[in-house]
């Protein structure tokens, strides 16, 4: 029978089959279904696997994993357990909502450029939804239309809404109809405020549990899947501040920042870092105002942080 992973808790996971039926499930045996990537956790919410229920207790509804199914893409966060291990945060993602705010509190252009190019290093399109629209005034609401003209231009979906009014939420509820959504965002942007809008009567987590959940304790917070009343699904990932940018080469970085791919081709050299090589298309594009300056600043702080001894 299969069913997909909503929850997992140590070695239980609870998992649901196409029928709606629940079972709480363990593993049978060990199995690595993808021999690119060291886990910690061979099973991740998100996951299609065949189970084979467990009869013994008719009232328990337990059931063995018996396989997994190949994943169309993954997010990973790094590991407690040591730093070349990952843990799969996520599996069999459609999209990314990444919740951020002009305003109390501020979300960085750097944080938001890291997150878009960890997405788009999975395959993971993703949504920009700036929150708390309420208390903007004339500053922020400039400020935002500067950020959703800079993240427009590329390409990425930008909402402005009110999660605590309920002002734009349909719009979000639209974007996520049947799809499997991962929503993530710094804490105190109203996240849980959001997915409490999307899905009322869930009344997820108070603010109290939610602070206290996500100090000092990440290795217990774990991915939560729910289905939208509207159709589709959202998966929280609480107390995970920010994902791992997968393991790619320096040289490969730019192809994540999605503007900078037309110019990529053009440079004089291949394998050019767009820092301080002559001939340079990604360099001149920027003195040409062609990409924005706050891009290629990221692009070049992210860079730092790539350890190219591994290549
Ligand atoms: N003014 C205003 N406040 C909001 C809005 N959405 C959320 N808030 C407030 O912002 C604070 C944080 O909201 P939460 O929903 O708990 O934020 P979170 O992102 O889930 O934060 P963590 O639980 O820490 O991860 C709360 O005091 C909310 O009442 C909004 O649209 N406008
Ligand atoms: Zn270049």
């Amino acid at each position: 029978m299969q069913a997909t992973v909503y929850k997992s808790t140590g070695s239980w996971y609870t998992v649901k089959t196409a029928a709606g039926e629940m079972f709480q499930a363990r593993m049978k045996g060990v199995f690595k279904i993808d021999e690119n990537i060291t886990s910690t956790n061979p099973v991740a919410v998100g996951d299609l696997v065949e189970i084979a229920p467990d009869d013994s207790d008719a009232n328990a509804k337990n059931a063995m994993i018996t396989d997994i199914g190949a994943r169309k893409n993954y997010i990973v966060r790094s590991s407690p357990h040591g730093r070349n291990k990952k843990h799969i945060v996520a599996a069999n993602l459609d999209q990314a909502v990444l919740v951020c705010t002009v305003k109390d509190p501020r979300t960085s252009l750097g944080f938001i450029d890291r997150f878009l190019v960890t997405a788009a290093a999975y395959h993971i399109p993703v949504i920009l939804v700036f929150n708390k629209k309420d208390i903007y005034r004339d500053k922020e609401l400039e400020k935002f239309e500067e950020i959703a003209a800079l993240y427009g231009n590329i390409g990425y979906e930008v909402l402005l809404i009110a999660a605590a009014t309920g002002d734009g939420v349909d719009d979000v509820q639209e974007l996520l109809k049947d799809k499997t959504t991962l929503i993530s965002g710094h804490s105190g942007v109203g996240k849980s405020s959001l997915i409490n809008g999307l899905m009322p009567g869930l009344a997820l987590r108070t603010k109290a549990v939610s602070g206290w959940s996500g100090k000092g304790l990440h290795t217990t917070t774990s991915a939560e899947m729910y289905d939208l009343p509207f159709g589709g699904r959202l998966i929280d990932t609480p107390g995970v501040r920010e994902f791992g940018i997968v393991d790619i080469p320096k040289t490969e970085l730019s192809h994540y920042f999605l503007e900078m791919q037309p110019y990529i081709q053009q440079c004089q050299f291949n394998n050019c870092l767009h820092l301080n090589e002559p001939g340079c298309a990604v360099k001149a594009a920027v003195e040409a105002g062609e990409i924005e300056v706050d891009r290629y600043v990221s692009y070049a702080t992210i860079l730092e942080t790539i350890q190219e001894e591994l290549y």
